[in-house]
């Protein structure tokens, strides 16, 4: 862990210390360098609890260090120009200039916007942005190849979703907050967000994305790729609860396309699921299922605003619905459940919990604040201190208990176990 310490010197020698030790663990492992140029690793390769731990800290001294020396009127200047970072990548994954560049080789900029459709100067202008990013590069002069980065966009469809969201929605959405404050002041409203005043629509942003199939599927395979992320991964969920130990021949009610049920199933081989969604993500996850999966991974479309049809079952999973909700909206989402379950049922909720200031290295903590930002901005709701979310059980049914909490290392989210009791 990073000390309190915040001297240029006390900095470099923690960024000396961990870039060693991260280094020695480096040339031991076979595997793509750490390196911008498109044949570099796209990830940090996983490794030990201590080389994790390094790179933390190496991750957190540098951004110190960095900031530090830039100068607090310098970090605010550039702070506040930071829109151009999003800008930038939102023109080049709408114009999809990403496509237009091929893998392994360059091209001149005048024949990517000849194949992009856009004018040459401005390709010109917005590529060299990004570079600044470390997203893509220029070989030779007026010639443009990708890097590690940028190939992502072509090799990876669901973070190529990701960007594709996060600009195309939450980015616009994100610059009507203060509007939506003006209007709605702090509204509880699924209607009255930022999201509706910068689609101008007065449906909830998951019903309005509902009538637009291509944007639904895009956010769908969002949260598909976010559980690739290191802070995000499905391996959190496996792996914060004991699965094989629920009784086997037991039945699981998860949701969306049942990329959770899959990667359960997988380790608890005993389970059987039922995925529920909106109609349309059902269908799509119905459509991508493994074969071998089948017999034990079903299908239904369910509005959980309305009664839980399946009686009985064993363990009921939300992961990443409860923070999309204001509390009243959340607390029925839990009540059309309760009446469902049977005694000792369990209900796990895999979401964030905030953590107490200035607990967490900051790149941690950021990443769950940004969260609460993201849904403030798209839904009114919020992520939830620990007391809020026991509060809320509460209000739901008094028998409803918090047993268990785990958050995984290296996992944003937290694994709660909750219990109706007798
Ligand atoms: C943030 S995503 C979480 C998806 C998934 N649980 C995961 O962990 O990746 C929220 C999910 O809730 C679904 N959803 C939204 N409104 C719903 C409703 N009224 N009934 C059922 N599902 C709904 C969305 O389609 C989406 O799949």
């Amino acid at each position: 862990m990073i000390g309190s310490s915040s001297t240029l010197e006390d900095l470099a020698e923690q960024i000396s210390t961990a870039s060693k030790a991260i280094s020695g663990f480096l040339a031991e492992k076979d595997g793509p360098p750490l390196s911008f140029a498109q044949d570099g690793a796209l990830e940090f390769p996983s490794g030990p609890e201590d080389i994790m731990i390094a790179r933390r800290n190496l991750r957190e001294a540098t951004k110190k260090l960095y900031d530090l020396v830039t100068g607090p009127s310098e970090h605010l200047r550039w702070l506040a120009c930071r829109y151009h970072d999003l800008s930038s990548l939102r023109w080049i994954y709408h114009f999809k200039i990403a496509e237009a560049i091929p893998l392994n080789s360059e091209v001149s900029f005048a024949e990517v916007a000849s194949k992009a459709g856009v004018d040459e100067s401005q390709v010109r202008r917005v590529l060299r942005h990004a570079m600044t990013n470390n997203l893509f590069c220029e070989p030779k002069v007026g010639y443009v190849a990708h890097t590690a980065e940028s190939s992502i966009l072509v090799r990876d469809k669901g973070l190529h979703s990701w960007v594709g969201y996060t600009t195309e929605e939450s980015f616009p959405s994100s610059a009507k907050l203060v509007e939506a404050t003006e209007k709605f002041g702090s509204s509880g409203e699924k209607t009255e967000t930022a999201y509706n005043i910068a689609f101008d629509t007065t449906l909830p942003m998951f019903e309005y994305l509902s009538t637009q199939p291509e944007r639904a599927e895009r956010f769908a395979q969002t949260m598909g790729a976010m559980t690739a992320t290191e802070g995000y991964n499905i391996r959190h969920l496996v792996n914060g609860f004991v699965w094989e130990q629920v009784e086997e021949g037991s039945t699981v009610v998860g949701g969306s396309t049942g990329h959770a049920s899959v990667a359960i199933a997988e380790k608890a081989v005993g389970l059987n699921f039922i995925v529920q969604d909106l109609p349309e993500i059902v269908a799509q996850g119905e459509s991508i299922l493994n074969t071998s999966l089948k017999p034990r991974i079903s299908f239904m479309a369910h509005d959980f605003f309305t009664p839980q049809p399946v009686q009985n079952a064993d363990i009921y999973l939300l992961r990443f619905i409860l923070h999309d909700y204001p509390d009243k909206f959340a607390e029925k989402i839990l009540e059309n459940i309760v009446p469902a379950m049977k005694e000792n049922a369990r209900l796990i909720v895999m979401d964030g919990i905030l953590p107490e200031p200035n607990t967490l290295p900051k790149s941690e903590e950021r990443i769950i604040r940004i969260m609460d930002m993201e849904m403030m901005t798209t839904f009114n709701a919020k992520e939830r201190e620990l007391e809020d979310w026991k509060a809320l059980f509460t209000r739901v049914d008094q028998r409803l208990k918090l047993r268990n909490v785990k958050k995984p290392v290296g996992s944003v989210n937290s694994v709660m176990e909750v219990v109706l009791e007798a």
